[in-house]
């Protein structure tokens, strides 16, 4: 018998709540984890989120080697560690709703896709041999509705996830079976009509923050 292997999340019913907020998982797959999430940002949160950010944008890079790359066309800022009040509220409910120590997080990510711009399939752990504390799940939340394309895509289980306001989806590779990890590889569509806001949550195996 094939036995399911733990997760990092463990759900209990279709809702799930942080200290501010009450979220509805309106989408599943079982193995690689993979969660639909709504209202997981209000409207004037994911608002406020990209004006902050809009003139702090740079071309996306890729990895460690921070080389500008054609795999992400988006541009990309990061916030910095709990910079302000509503960023430390969002890392709060990001690690009550994983159930990960805050100290664990990455900073918060934004990316900005234009129509046309698009980000290829990839993983989001690190892959190179001797990474001792890699990622194990992220979360990736969308800023604004996108009027067509700029889905997120998991090409190995031909499933999409079409952007929504408020609206976050959430994956783990933190497995012992290797292929699970690898399932979760995954893409952002091309932006056909309008654009993209994301906020992605990186969440690390051991802290991450110097604190
Ligand atoms: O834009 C998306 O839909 C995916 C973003 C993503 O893969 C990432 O931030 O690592
Ligand atoms: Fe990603």
């Amino acid at each position: 018998m094939n036995v399911k292997e733990q997760t990092i999340i463990h759900l209990t019913g279709n809702r799930m709540k942080t200290t501010d907020q009450e979220i509805y998982i309106v989408g599943k797959i079982d193995e690689p984890l993979i969660l639909i999430l709504e209202n997981v940002l209000s409207y004037i949160e994911c608002d406020a989120l990209v004006d902050l950010a809009k003139n702090r944008m740079e071309r996306a890079k890729i990895g460690k080697s921070h080389v500008v790359s054609d795999i992400r066309t988006s541009s990309s800022m990061f916030f910095d560690e709990g910079e302000n009040e509503l960023i430390q509220r969002i890392e709060t409910r990001g690690s009550e709703l994983l159930n990960i120590p805050v100290s664990h997080a990455e900073p918060l990510q934004i990316l900005h896709y234009k129509s046309g711009e698009q980000y290829q399939p990839h993983y989001d752990y690190f892959t190179s041999g001797n990474v001792v504390n890699n990622r194990i799940c992220s979360l990736v939340m969308y800023l604004n509705d996108v009027d067509e394309g700029g889905e997120t895509y998991f090409p190995s289980l031909h499933f999409s996830v079409t952007p929504k306001k408020g609206s976050a989806v959430y994956f783990e590779y933190f497995y012992n079976d290797y292929h699970l990890n690898e399932l979760t590889l995954h893409g952002g569509n091309p932006v056909a009509v309008g654009g993209k806001w994301v906020a992605t949550q990186w969440m690390r195996r051991q802290s991450h923050r110097q604190i």
